[in-house]
């Protein structure tokens, strides 16, 4: 199957694990006799370095054209001060919004062989699965007004949301909650703020259409305790923007490093932007020592999302898994034995270890 991916590197680490993530796709290409036409476009501070824009008009007509489209990082320190509208995050938010890729996908399953990883004891993490699902395209990130008043003493965000988006996103999580273990925990601060009022309705209404899904809300504040304290107790989580952003990060210490975690931003039709969770990692870009796994695991779940090649993308998962369990661990895995490898080396092993033959007993779906 012939299809046309979009590279954008970004800045940092972004460089250092799309290059990984070529090298994975194009293994899985020659392994499976797929061809795929793969094309690089400027975004983020590269953006704003080679064309004065965090997006460039030419990257968002790309990226409209493309199947697919795989991410690594942007932002860096250089580009700190500018406006709020050149930031280099603005190029990352823009294509999320031209593209209208409202549902974020953040899987956090652990590799058994990174249990000693987490700084977390070992029987909470043991069997977490969770899929965090991240409404993306609107709240408090793209409400306005957004701005400075009183000559810059004053400020404000706007949390808008339409009940058309809320619908869509938690719809979204009920189908995903089907397809797993038939929970879902709604994540919001009705406590507080009108906006989680109205996205509660919306939960419980649509419950009505999923009897088969049990369906908890929890508020903010203690979901971020329970994520870390009884991750068990999560199948299917689903939340405003911010709230997702900030619980899947922390969400990544259960399983070992924020390095591990990869994305999936989508829309119905099954066009997805692929990124790894983390961003540009400035204080180690550059060294060769940056965790590929996020990165090479989002490679997977575009096979799996866009791409429906279930099989493809459990290979990938089922190298991964292999690599880790050979004692491959990269230097924010926090492991007592050996010495760690370099983004490099460990992409090497994934290669190595993708073989059509280590699919026949695929622990497949890791990440649905
Ligand atoms: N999706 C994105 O592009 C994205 C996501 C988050 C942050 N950012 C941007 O990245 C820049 C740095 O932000 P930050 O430092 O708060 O977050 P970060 O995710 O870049 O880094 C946080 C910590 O995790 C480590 N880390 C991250 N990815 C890693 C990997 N693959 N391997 C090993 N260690 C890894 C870093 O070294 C750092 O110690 C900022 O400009 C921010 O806006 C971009
Ligand atoms: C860089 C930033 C805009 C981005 C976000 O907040 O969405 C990042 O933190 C992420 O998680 O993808
Ligand atoms: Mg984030």
């Amino acid at each position: 199957m012939n299809k046309h991916i979009i590279l954008l590197p970004g800045d940092g680490v972004g460089k250092e694990i799309m290059a990984s993530a070529k090298h994975v796709l194009n293994a899985t290409a020659s392994e499976f006799g797929h061809s795929f036409t793969l094309q690089q476009q400027a975004i983020g501070g590269s953006a704003i370095d080679q064309y004065d824009t965090p997006l460039p008009e030419a990257t968002i007509k790309a990226c409209g054209e493309a199947d697919a489209i795989l991410l690594g990082a942007v932002g860096g320190e250089k580009w700190d001060s500018l406006p709020a509208a050149k930031r280099p995050e603005k190029g990352l938010l823009g294509i999320r919004k031209a593209l209208g890729l409202f549902a974020n996908l953040r899987p956090v399953k652990g590799f058994p062989s990174l249990l000693h990883a987490s700084p977390l004891k070992e029987h909470i993490i043991d069997g977490s699965d969770i899929l965090i699902i991240r409404e993306l395209t609107g709240g408090l990130y793209f409400g306005t007004p957004s701005e400075r008043r009183d000559h810059g003493n004053a400020v404000v965000d706007t949390l808008h949301y339409h009940r058309d988006e809320i619908e869509r996103i938690v719809d979204k999580a009920f189908q995903s909650a089907r397809l797993r273990h038939h929970h879902l925990t709604s994540v919001d601060k009705a406590n507080v703020l009108e906006s989680s009022r109205l996205w509660r309705e919306v939960v419980d209404d649509k419950s009505k259409e999923y009897p088969d899904v049990a369906v908890e809300h929890l508020l903010v504040d203690a979901a971020a305790m329970k994520l870390i304290t009884q991750p068990d107790q999560f199948d299917v989580m689903v939340t405003e923007n911010m709230f997702g952003d900030i619980l899947s990060d922390e969400a990544s210490v259960l399983t070992g490093s924020l390095g591990m975690l990869p994305s999936a931003s989508v829309r119905s039709d099954g066009v997805g932007l692929y990124e790894p969770v983390h961003g540009s990692a400035p204080d180690i870009a550059g060294k060769g020592v940056a965790n590929p796994l996020g990165m090479i695991l989002s490679v997977a779940l575009m096979f799996r999302h866009s791409f429906q090649m279930e099989t493809e993308a459990a290979a990938i998962e089922r190298a991964v898994h292999e690599c880790l369990a050979q004692g491959y661990y990269t230097a924010d895995l926090d492991m007592k034995d050996g010495e760690s490898v370099s983004t490099g080396q460990m992409t090497e092993a994934v290669v190595e270890n993708l073989t059509v033959k280590s699919v026949s007993d695929s622990i497949c779906s890791m990440y649905v």
